[in-house]
């Protein structure tokens, strides 16, 4: 019965708040099947309301179609089980943490409270990439041949497993995580695939940077284990301008933070030239790549009456890497997330 009273939503669903019903956390409630019917009914392309691109349009990405999508991804069958595990983990203890974050009266810095009301969020998160997604990242980084990368928000390890498992033997990944009983499963899936070498956590206490130096570990402070902290820390040590790829997918309120700390990190292949054969300041960056990943946040950021400080945080976001012109920029779209969870408009829109 839920069904059908669902489905004639998914009929008006073209209507802005019919959208909006369908985004309600109840269709969270609803067995798969059902959210898959109650979805069904969208059409197949999407045409701009923009009439100055000429009706141009793009494919929806309907359940049936990346069903499809996902039919056609190569997934290592050690990932295939990382996958299969990390969907069986609960998330209902994490509101938990929210309220006891707001009692702690020590708790000052901006990051550490943001990350712990992440928490919160992550029931309503599609939490890891999709097998398509980690297909694009892995290949984007065997594009550009990338040696040491980092990840910001590795979770149970899967996009940080993929990536590694394509580095070269001399790569290096730097992992940062906040929470340590996720990177206990992400370490027992780096030692599964034979990666575990080519990965340094950046954990809580302390953090392995020994990329440069692999038999000479570095130690360094890391107070809660944030990732501002990490990336702070691998500046300070010397690391700046010497990796050459970054996936972002953390506190979406730190982004700006973590992309200008990465912009330093991140190799700019520095070509230093002028006419008279020496070098000048002008300066062209190359070569390296920062993948965001959410940029679409739900699809909020594209509703002016959504205003919530996570969208507007990642709208303002997006405006400014438009109008940074020390970077090349790309929003892709990719998908809606393994999930069968159909409720939520695609928000794995990246920037590169
Ligand atoms: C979306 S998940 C990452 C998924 C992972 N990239 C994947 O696709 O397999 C985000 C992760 O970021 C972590 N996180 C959130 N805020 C953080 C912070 N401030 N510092 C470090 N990690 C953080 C969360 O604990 C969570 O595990």
């Amino acid at each position: 019965r839920p069904l059908l009273s669902l489905r004639s939503f998914s009929h008006l669903r073209s209507h802005e708040n019919s959208r909006r019903l369908l985004s309600l956390p109840i269709l969270h409630l609803l067995p798969n099947h059902a959210r898959r019917l109650a979805t069904r009914a969208e059409p197949s392309v999407v045409t701009s309301e923009d009439d100055s691109y000429g009706g141009k349009q793009v494919i929806n990405l309907t359940p049936h179609l990346y069903d499809y999508v996902l039919s056609n991804v190569r997934e290592h069958p050690i990932l295939r089980k990382l996958r299969e595990e990390t969907s069986t983990m609960p998330g209902s203890q994490m509101q938990v943490l929210l309220l006891v974050s707001l009692f702690l009266p020590h708790v000052v810095e901006i990051e550490y409270m943001l990350s712990r009301m992440y928490s919160f969020d992550m029931q309503l998160e599609i939490l890891f990439v999709s097998p398509d997604q980690a297909q694009l990242l892995v290949m984007l980084a065997q594009i550009i041949g990338a040696q040491r990368c980092i990840e910001v928000g590795v979770y149970t390890g899967y996009s940080s497993l993929a990536i590694a498992m394509v580095l070269p033997e001399t790569g290096r990944l730097v992992a940062c995580e906040r929470d340590e009983r996720c990177l206990e499963i992400a370490k027992k899936y780096y030692t599964r695939a034979g990666v575990a070498h080519k990965v340094a956590l950046a954990q809580k206490k302390w953090v392995n940077f020994g990329s440069k130096m692999p038999s000479k570990p570095l130690l360094v402070d890391i107070k809660h284990g944030l990732a501002v902290d990490s990336l702070k820390s691998l500046i300070q040590h010397g690391e700046s301008s010497s990796f050459d790829f970054a996936f972002v997918d953390a506190e979406k309120r730190m982004y700006n933070e973590y992309f200008e700390l990465l912009l330093r990190l991140v190799m700019p292949l520095l070509i230093a030239a002028n006419d008279r054969g020496g070098f000048s300041s002008l300066q062209v960056r190359v070569g390296g790549l920062i993948i965001i990943d959410n940029v679409l946040w739900h699809g909020k950021v594209a509703d002016p009456q959504v205003n919530d400080p996570k969208t507007a945080s990642i709208r303002n976001f997006n405006r400014k890497l438009l109008e940074d012109q020390r970077i090349s920029t790309s929003m892709v779209g990719t998908n809606r997330g393994w999930h069968d969870d159909m409720s939520e408009e695609s928000d794995r829109l990246t920037w590169m």
